[in-house]
């Protein structure tokens, strides 16, 4: 749906595709996100989550289809300094400190943070001294974000952020994170975690095979992939016909347990009493995880 007035969303693809070879990475993505949304792309590997913000960020261009950011090319909206991007390879400079490289980046800026607000957000103001090429690799990951916030972007891209992130420190860069996005910035990040995309998004978006095939909240996603498992003890009873009760979508069988993924599971309960099924019966929502692997096989299947 695109809005007709006011201004323009932070992020708009229209039909996109991008194909390396045979590969079709990104194949008709059409994604609009607006201003102060937090989005979640999520994908397997190879989903085509980089390419998608390689697209966004104008490092590459559609073979077809659009991309804009505030309403104008990628290309123009970086260079007014609107985005900034934390990206999985980037090479550290040599020889500089952590605070040398963090202004210089800000000083690109017209409107930057301060640099020792964008250190501390980071959580590496401790590092300020130090040589950006003598950095473990979490701590690097930390002096990207930092580069990324220094000039104070009203987009903030951020691809598989915390890859290198111990515990503690994943924590608090999720928090620094969200206090950013509450100053109503829109960020983007990707990600292969499904409780990071449930627990730091407003909006997840699946991507399979360079093509969104869900996006909603996490709650949308547990519903359209089929709301609630029923499984039971099969106790050496065959699964035949329970593929069939009402509300089933699919059957699974786990050791001597099946596993009904459910529409509606009062009414698969009901049909399994009926049968004298309902030894060692559990219900359950579905979780993000069966979600997410729910929409992604599907999608396989209609390929
Ligand atoms: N430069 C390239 N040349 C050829 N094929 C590419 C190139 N970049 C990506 N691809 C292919 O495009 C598809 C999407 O890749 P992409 O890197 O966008 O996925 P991703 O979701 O970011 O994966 P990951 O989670 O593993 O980083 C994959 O099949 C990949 O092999």
């Amino acid at each position: 749906m695109t809005k007709k007035t006011g201004t323009p969303p932070a992020v708009s693809f229209t039909g996109a595709v991008k194909t390396y070879g045979t590969v079709r990475a990104v194949d008709g993505v059409d994604l609009e996100i607006g201003t102060g949304e937090t989005v979640a792309l999520l994908g397997r590997n190879g989903a085509g989550k980089s390419t998608t913000i390689s697209l966004l960020l104008g490092l590459n261009e559609p073979d077809t289809g659009t991309v804009e950011l505030f309403g104008t090319s990628p290309e123009r909206a970086v260079r007014a300094g609107r985005v900034g991007a934390m990206l999985q390879e980037a090479r550290a400079v040599p020889r500089v400190t952590v605070r040398e490289l963090v202004s210089f980046v800000a000083g690109r800026y017209p409107d930057p943070l301060a640099v020792n607000r964008a250190l501390q957000l980071a959580g590496i103001t401790e590092l300020a001294g130090r040589r950006v090429d003598r950095l473990s690799g979490g701590q690097t990951q930390r002096v990207r974000f930092a580069v990324a916030l220094a000039g104070n972007p009203s987009l903030l891209v951020l691809d598989e952020p915390t890859a290198a992130l111990d515990v503690e420190a994943r924590h608090a860069f999720w928090d620094s994170m969200r206090a950013y996005a509450r100053s109503g910035r829109t960020v983007l990040f990707s990600t292969h975690y499904l409780e990071e995309a449930d627990a730091y998004a407003d909006r997840i978006v699946v991507i399979d095979r360079g093509r969104i095939v869900a996006d909603g909240t996490s709650e949308d996603l547990r519903r359209s992939a089929g709301g609630n498992l029923v499984s039971i003890d099969l106790a050496g009873r065959a699964t035949d016909g329970l593929d069939l009760l009402p509300g089933v979508r699919s059957v699974e069988v786990r050791g001597d347990r099946a596993l009904l993924r459910t529409d509606d599971s009062d009414a698969t309960v009901i049909a399994l009493a009926g049968l004298g099924a309902i030894r060692g019966l559990e219900v359950a929502p579905a979780s993000l995880d069966d979600a997410f692997l729910a929409l992604t096989a599907r999608e396989k299947e209609t390929v």
